[in-house]
């Protein structure tokens, strides 16, 4: 790319941070807005882009987490470690669900039609949810019984307190017809023994959490969480106080660790290392984790080491420059020969990490995790206004849910955290831009996500 393109490139992103909310002419004039793309379509003058298409970018991201999970043995964890983890087996039940006829209501379980003679009160006469059954009841006869509680032999039916009276002499009445088994839950009405309750591949959420606890597991056999570590690049990089003389507050380490751990992963730490190759060098081949994730030092600066490093390292770049704004500089290498590491080079402009953590990171450790769909996108929304589009890259546009509408959010430049913070999805623009109405594709993030829960859990 020539300089004049590339700060032509520069001033586009620059121009669409600063899109509003408000209405902007979608099409050339006297072309109705809802038929007609935003922005003039894609030109595709041969040799002026470089990098990867991004969906092509997530799809590779994804495939090479797919093939490394392929090797990972999975492991069995105790139930209070397993949140946020898939499941390598199909749940199985180990028992039938109720394990036993259980009274569904508190009141009388009665055996046969009534009146019913009641047992005195006291231990005798009653049948509590957690305690041993009493004997047979025989015909005629009622017994007090909690929700939950085991249904004793022979009884037929249990008659809810508020429907029942007892009278005089301790003879139980019902105030309403009895049917048959009324509120009796029957013993394996939920599952039996051996039924497939959830397929391999299942997110481990707090629901799968309480069914597996119900059908009797201490332990489930899950896929290892992947292990990252993230490096800081960058001399400018301060870790408290105020920005001064040139130096900046260090943006993604604070952001990435937890989006990460969101997304699965187990983060082995969060390096701050200044401009320089050697140390770089070190810490990516020394480091003991499934994937590295480096921020900054992927352009071409003078203190860019990240490909000079990946090649002294010997590594293989799986995509290198996608075409997608913010963020085009992001890449992906495997290390190792034969590769058991990979490396995701996220560009320093924090709005231009996040889409490198969004296209890159979250489909890789998807799938390194285990999840059968990592490359997915869960969900598409129409856009509420048209957006503008990258001539020829995808955009990646922070955006708000407005009744069911995506609508764009400001400052969403690539060194902006602005929109994105109060953001409830990444919109994915087309090359072109994206007509008002159009249904877009939109990445979740892990505190808007909707059933995958994984939600704000930060395991
Ligand atoms: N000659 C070119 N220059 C640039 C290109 C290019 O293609 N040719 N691409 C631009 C784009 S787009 C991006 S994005 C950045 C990518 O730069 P790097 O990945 O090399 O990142 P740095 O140069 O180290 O930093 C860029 C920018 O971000 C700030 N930064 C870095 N780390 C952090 C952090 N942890 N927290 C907050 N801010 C951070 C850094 O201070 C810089 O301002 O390159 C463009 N240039
Ligand atoms: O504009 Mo860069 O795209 O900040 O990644």
């Amino acid at each position: 790319m020539t300089s004049d393109e590339r700060g032509s490139d520069d001033g586009m992103d620059e121009a669409l941070a600063l899109v509003g909310r408000r209405p902007r002419p979608a099409g050339p004039a006297g072309q109705d807005p809802a038929s007609g793309p935003a922005v003039p379509p894609p030109q595709t003058s041969p040799g002026h882009r470089h990098g990867t298409a991004w969906p092509e970018a997530r799809a590779a991201a994804a495939r090479a987490g797919t093939t490394a999970a392929a090797t990972r043995r999975p492991v069995p964890v105790p139930l209070g470690q397993a949140l946020g983890r898939v499941l390598a087996e199909p749940l199985r039940a180990l028992t039938d669900l109720p394990s036993f006829d259980t009274s569904a209501m508190d009141g009388w379980a009665v055996a046969g039609p009534g009146p019913w003679r009641t047992a005195p009160e006291g231990p005798e006469g009653s049948v509590l949810a957690g305690h041993a059954t009493t004997a047979e009841l025989a015909d005629g006869h009622a017994v007090r019984i909690a929700t939950g509680a085991r249904v004793p032999a022979g009884a037929t039916a249990v008659v809810r307190a508020e429907h029942s009276r007892t009278d005089a002499a301790g003879q139980l009445h019902a105030r309403r017809e009895v049917v048959q088994g009324q509120d009796i839950r029957p013993r394996g009405q939920e599952c039996r023994s051996g039924d497939r309750l959830m397929p391999a591949g299942s997110l481990v959420t707090p629901a799968v959490l309480g069914l597996a606890a119900a059908a009797g597991y201490d332990e489930l056999t899950t896929y290892p969480r992947p292990r990252v570590e993230v490096l800081v690049l960058g001399d400018e990089l301060l870790t408290s106080g105020l920005p001064h003389e040139g130096l900046i507050r260090d943006a993604l380490g604070p952001l990435l660790d937890p989006w990460l751990c969101a997304l699965g992963a187990d983060v082995l730490g969060v390096r701050r290392i200044g401009d320089d190759a050697e140390e770089l060098y070190r810490a990516v081949t020394g480091s003991a984790a499934d994937v590295v994730v480096t921020t900054g030092g992927t352009a071409s600066g003078p203190v860019d080491h990240v490909h000079p490093v990946l090649a002294k390292a010997g590594a293989t770049l799986l995509v290198d420059g996608v075409r997608v704004r913010p963020g085009h500089p992001m890449l992906l290498a495997a290390l190792g020969d034969p590769a058991d590491r990979y490396l995701v080079g996220l560009p320093g402009n924090p709005l231009a990490a996040v889409s490198g953590l969004l296209t890159l990171a979250e489909p890789l450790l998807r799938a390194l995790a285990g999840h059968p769909a990592a490359g997915s996108v869960p969900f598409s929304v129409p856009v509420r206004d048209g957006i503008q589009g990258h001539p020829q890259d995808t955009r990646l546009v922070p955006v708000l849910d407005r009744d069911g509408a995506a609508v764009p959010l400001r400052y969403s430049g690539p060194a902006m955290l602005r929109g994105i913070a109060t953001a409830d999805g990444m919109a994915v623009v087309p090359p072109g831009g994206a007509r008002p109405g159009q249904a877009l594709d939109v990445l979740d993030l892990p505190w808007t996500a909707p059933a995958t829960g994984q939600g704000v859990c930060f395991t």
